[in-house]
């Protein structure tokens, strides 16, 4: 028996970010794995028209939980989604339901973030430093609590080539940026924005640095971890591989690349590319659960969820290997044929970015204005641009996490829990995963049935031909535009003509003397 999944048995755990990417397969893991936990509690807001109850509907009957209902078939009666905005400084959250989340939570999951890279300062303080902060205070007022698990990023460092599982300070406390929030206007914080981010790329990375400091010092006598996840990318093993359900990270460029719209992206083929896949990060956190109520060490420890130092990957064989996925396993309804290629140099990358992106996109409205349709290619591919302009940061560089604490946990597990729980991503087989991978966002994300890949890949041979025939009548054009010019150019044409001419006429005097 596990020990880790016995410990979740009976108990009231409360889970921020629940209906996000990471939340859901956390959720997922705890009610397979301990089925007589008492309650997962899940913060959720209204979205896109859903209420809570019905977002929390659409989950638990999604596949993704499709093995719950075998072992936890009681499931509905287990999870108890309470209104939430983080938004708000006190959650939103009613007298009743904060009252019983103080008086029954033992676990605390903090996965709520945002994620995006280009959100305003005021928002992603709001978000990944004073929600945490609040979620602090309420935290410090349950007296069941045994631990207070936070997911904070890898790359709350990025600014740094070797990170090791320790809080960096921050220039700026987290309060006074707390604070200032309150009274400086959008337009000033926008401007001083650069300032305070330094040398981190975005308010994401930012926030997610402050936010570590804020756990750091509003801890009090807290058990408290932190957890500092990668890049983190579809499902290894559990419940099933590839399943992924956001763009975030490289599913949206896989996407991107495989319906032909991205063809060059600015990176460096030979940095690490530190994928981890979800599922693996959920079973690290798991296990820190477990391990920081059990063992309370004497310090906030940290986590690092990587991959680069167990079983490196680089860009370059990702890429190569999403390609050669395209090949078996094409998307449907491609614009071109997937062909993406990655450029080091900032000149050539603008000049593939005019050649293979805009012009075709401007093309491409052209012919759809001509056919009575709205233009939508240009605005789709600067959107794309854009967000590849904020992933390549990423691409192009490669960093150290020391994993100390995580290989300690590793010790620290049974086999059984190593097997169940297994965060080991030295087993790792990269084709293989990302070969999965690129199936998930077909099936899970593009929602598109394997029965039509021979239909897709007609397409592909349509658009194959449509591009052969394209470029001869581009050349043929230029071809008769420099013959027209050329006095040269005129020479080597006729010299072909007639060398043409001779070989036919040679080739059929030939065959009608064998006769
Ligand atoms: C050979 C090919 C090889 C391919 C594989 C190689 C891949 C390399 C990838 C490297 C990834 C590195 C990520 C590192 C992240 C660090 C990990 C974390 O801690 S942080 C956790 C990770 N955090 C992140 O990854 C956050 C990154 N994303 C962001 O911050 C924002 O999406 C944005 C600022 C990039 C764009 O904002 P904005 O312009 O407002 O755009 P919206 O968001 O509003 O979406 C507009 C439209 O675009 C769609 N779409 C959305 N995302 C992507 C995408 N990634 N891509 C494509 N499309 C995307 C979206 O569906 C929407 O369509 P529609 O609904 O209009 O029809
Ligand atoms: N994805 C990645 O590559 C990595 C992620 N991480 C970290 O992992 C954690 C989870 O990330 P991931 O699952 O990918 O992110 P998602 O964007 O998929 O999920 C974010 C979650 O936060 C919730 N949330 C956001 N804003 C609010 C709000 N105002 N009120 C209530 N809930 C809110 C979202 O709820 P809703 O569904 O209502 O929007 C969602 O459940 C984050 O802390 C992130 O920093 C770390 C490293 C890498």
């Amino acid at each position: 028996m596990s020990m880790i999944a016995a410990f979740y048995g009976g108990k009231s755990i409360l889970i921020t970010g629940a209906t996000g990417f990471m939340g859901k397969v956390l959720m997922e893991k705890l009610f397979r794995t301990s089925p007589d936990l008492k309650v997962i509690y899940i913060l959720v807001r209204t979205k896109a028209g859903q209420t809570t109850q019905q977002r929390v509907f659409q989950i638990l009957n999604s596949k993704l939980f499709e093995k719950v209902k075998e072992v936890c078939p009681n499931v509905h009666e287990k999870i108890r989604a309470i209104y939430a905005d983080l938004n708000q400084n006190d959650f939103a959250i009613s007298k009743e339901d904060m009252q019983e989340l103080l008086s029954c939570t033992n676990i605390i999951f903090h996965c709520a973030a945002t994620v995006r890279f280009d959100d305003p300062l005021r928002h992603a303080v709001q978000l990944n430093v004073t929600a945490t902060q609040q979620l602090l205070l309420m935290a410090s007022q349950m007296p069941k609590l045994e631990a207070f698990i936070h997911i904070s990023t890898a790359f709350s460092n990025c600014n740094l080539k070797h990170i090791d599982e320790v809080i960096y300070p921050c220039p700026v406390e987290p309060k006074k940026i707390i604070d200032s929030m309150e009274w400086l206007d959008d337009a000033i914080i926008d401007e001083i924005t650069p300032k305070l981010i330094g040398d981190r790329p975005n308010t994401y990375t930012y926030t997610k640095a402050l936010g570590e400091m804020v756990v750091q010092q509003e801890s009090g006598n807290l058990n408290i971890a932190i957890i500092r996840p990668s890049i983190v990318g579809a499902t290894w093993q559990e419940p099933f591989p590839g399943w992924v359900d956001n763009l975030n990270g490289p599913s949206g460029l896989i996407i991107a690349a495989g319906k032909g719209f991205l063809r060059s992206i600015r990176a460096t083929p030979m940095a690490v590319a530190d994928l981890i896949p979800v599922d693996t990060v959920v079973n690290l956190t798991l296990a820190v659960g477990w391990y920081t109520a059990v063992h309370r060490p004497k310090s906030t420890l940290i986590y690092h969820c990587t991959s680069g130092n167990f079983n490196p990957c680089n860009w370059g064989k990702m890429g190569f290997q999403v390609l050669a996925t395209f090949e078996k396993v094409p998307f449907e309804r491609a614009f071109r044929r997937p062909n993406a290629d990655f450029t080091t140099n900032t000149i050539t990358s603008q000049y593939w970015n005019a050649v293979s992106h805009r012009a075709p996109a401007i093309i491409y409205d052209f012919y759809l204005r001509l056919t009575g349709r709205k233009p939508r290619m240009t605005k789709l591919m600067n959107r794309l641009l854009r967000t590849v302009s904020m992933l390549e940061y990423f691409v192009n560089r490669s960093w150290e996490w020391s994993t100390y604490n995580t290989e300690m946990l590793m010790s620290e597990l049974s086999p059984e829990d190593q097997r169940v729980f297994n965060f080991d991503v030295r087993q790792l087989n990269w084709l293989e995963y990302i070969e999965n991978y690129v199936l998930g966002v077909k099936k899970y994300l593009l929602k598109e049935d394997m029965a039509g890949i021979p239909e897709a890949k007609q397409h592909l041979r349509r658009l194959r031909n449509i591009h052969y025939l394209f470029n001869t009548a581009l050349f043929l054009i230029a071809w008769r535009l420099l013959i027209a010019r050329s006095q040269m150019a005129r020479n080597v044409w006729f010299f072909i003509v007639s060398f043409c001419y001779k070989f036919l006429s040679y080739f059929r005097a030939s065959s009608t003397l064998k006769v």
